[in-house]
């Protein structure tokens, strides 16, 4: 009987699992989407229940197609980042739904600190903006508005942890209570040239030590399952937030390398080595990962809306039935009008942080119609990601050479990945394997397990599936991108001042 690695990859749309050999092939997929809920303007929430049973359901269903749990040579789990929850210890329940990293409900209280000057000691110890898309001021908020809260996380009666450590203590039975160093680095708690817990930054935010889970490898020995969930204990060797397991998932061991991935949001992840580069651009810094005690260091630009702007044609005005159904709309859309979207649904990212600001259209006539629309919401992903290119441009001149490795469920469409490579002017590489992120959990526990070999080795097993040249004219492009810096000038909310 063939042996697997066990991987769940809790996404910020659907919990997945699946089944890596020792080839690296991928078999057994099973995923269930979850509701997503929008209690106010900005603030968006999950159920941690839900998170558990959907990630468990895929689990079993992934561990029945193996043949039973004896032949899972241990498991990787990478999920969604920063998105926080709080539990009770006694009992492991939640005591507020997850409060999912895209929720802008905190902005007050960032540009409160702000105000009061922390902005400097955050970057330098974190690598992270003051922004409300880290862990830190969501578990403020949550502990200053359940009654009784505050003072139960002082006692040491509950428990933090993003989404790994929350299914790390419920598949354990609650016997772990550990994080792993990518996760905990986008907390903005996390001190990462020394990869511990700051008590400096743990004032500032006014979050208790007692709540924090401990900080570990991504590839080590994480406990075992509670042998009652699959039938018989299972290792725990890897964990990995998304971003940093697709980052491992595409082989991007070497600095310089570079992947993007396409979710609901899309993150642009250069590997700086050993180096931690302060951004002069507002990118973050952030840990790739840790082994062995070793630290590789990136720079990040995160989007908050791509897949999710397509989510939104489909959900939110209903112009399409399926997601693969934007890339031939894009294809058709009339090619004399101009529509830009700016997607800033819930505010931009990088390099802009501006929670504040909303969406926009421009550029609308009476002829306008889903197909324009479509080719609006596509094009500013890849228009985000020039943004993000840039930043990272100015920070590192050498990445103008650089090759975009991308993946996510958006890079399956042949649309938006020429569009991307057109408006980057680089080339853009799709893998064979575009669940980059589920692999880089999975290799990190076979890893672990001994079951794979060091990185260098996985490296020269990936494989390029089809590679998108530039072949849009310079003038084109350069129509293009102006045309969305100018919309985006008008959307920001601090009147239009650009940052770069
Ligand atoms: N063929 C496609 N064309 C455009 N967008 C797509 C396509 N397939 C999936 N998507 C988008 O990709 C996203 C799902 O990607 P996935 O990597 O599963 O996201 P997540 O991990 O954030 O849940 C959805 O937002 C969906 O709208
Ligand atoms: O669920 P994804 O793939 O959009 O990833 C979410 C990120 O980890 C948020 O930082």
């Amino acid at each position: 009987m063939a042996r697997y690695v066990l991987a769940i990859d809790q996404g910020t749309t659907s919990s997945r699992a699946l089944l890596v050999d020792a080839d690296y092939r991928i078999s057994g997929i099973a995923q269930h989407e979850f509701k997503q809920h929008f209690p106010n303007s900005g603030w968006v929430e999950h159920d941690p229940e839900e998170i558990w049973e959907t990630s468990l359901a895929a689990a079993r269903t992934a561990v029945a197609n193996a043949g039973g749990g004896r032949n899972i040579v241990g498991i990787g789990i990478s999920n969604q980042r920063e998105t926080t929850v709080i539990w009770e210890r006694a009992t492991g329940r939640a005591i507020y739904n997850a409060i999912v990293w895209q929720d802008r409900r905190t902005a007050d209280q960032c540009e409160a600190l702000s105000v009061a000057g922390h902005g400097e000691t955050v970057r330098e110890r974190t690598g992270l903006v003051l922004d409300p898309y880290f862990s830190a001021t969501k578990i403020a908020w949550i502990l200053d508005h359940v009654a009784g809260a505050r003072q139960r996380a002082e006692n040491g009666e509950l428990a933090f942890g993003t989404i790994d450590s929350f299914l790390l203590w419920r598949l354990t039975g609650g016997r772990q209570h550990a994080t792993d160093i990518t996760n905990a680095s986008r907390t903005a708690l996390l001190d990462i040239r020394t990869g511990k817990w700051s008590d400096e930054l743990l004032a500032i935010f006014n979050v208790p030590r007692a709540l924090l889970p401990e900080v570990k490898d991504n590839a080590c020995d994480f406990g075992s399952t509670d042998p009652e969930i699959f039938g018989g204990p299972i290792r725990i060797g890897g964990m990995a937030g998304d971003q940093q397991a697709a980052t491992i998932g595409q082989a991007c061991f070497k600095p310089g390398m570079l992947k993007s991935t396409y979710g609901t949001g899309c993150f642009a992840v250069l590997n700086t080595g050993a180096t931690c580069i302060a951004s002069r651009n507002r990118l973050l810094s952030t840990v790739a990962y840790q082994l062995d005690g070793v630290r590789t260091y990136a720079l990040e630009g995160s989007i908050f809306i791509a897949g999710a702007a397509v989510q939104w044609l489909r959900d939110g005005l209903k112009i399409i039935a399926h997601a693969s159904d934007s890339g031939p709309m894009a294809a058709a859309a009339d090619a004399n009008q101009d529509v830009t979207l700016v997607p800033a649904f819930v505010g931009l990212g990088a390099p802009y942080w501006d929670p504040d600001c909303r969406g926009a259209l421009f550029g609308l006539t009476r002829n306008t119609g889903p197909n324009e629309l479509a080719r609006a919401a596509l094009q500013s992903v890849c228009l985000q990601t020039y943004d993000l290119l840039q930043a990272m441009r100015g920070d590192c001149p050498e990445v103008s050479g650089a090759v975009l490795r991308a993946d996510g469920g958006m890079a399956a469409c042949n649309w938006t990945m020429q569009r991307l490579a057109d408006i980057l002017d680089i080339p853009v590489d799709r893998p064979t394997a575009l669940e980059t992120t589920a692999l880089g959990a999975a290799y990190l526990a076979g890893l672990q397990a001994g079951f794979y070999p060091a990185p260098e080795e996985f490296a020269t097993r990936w494989a390029l599936d089809r590679r998108f040249e530039p072949q849009m004219e310079a003038p084109e492009r350069q129509r293009i991108i102006a045309r969305w810096h100018d919309a985006v000038r008008r959307t920001l909310s601090n009147g239009g001042a650009m940052p770069m």
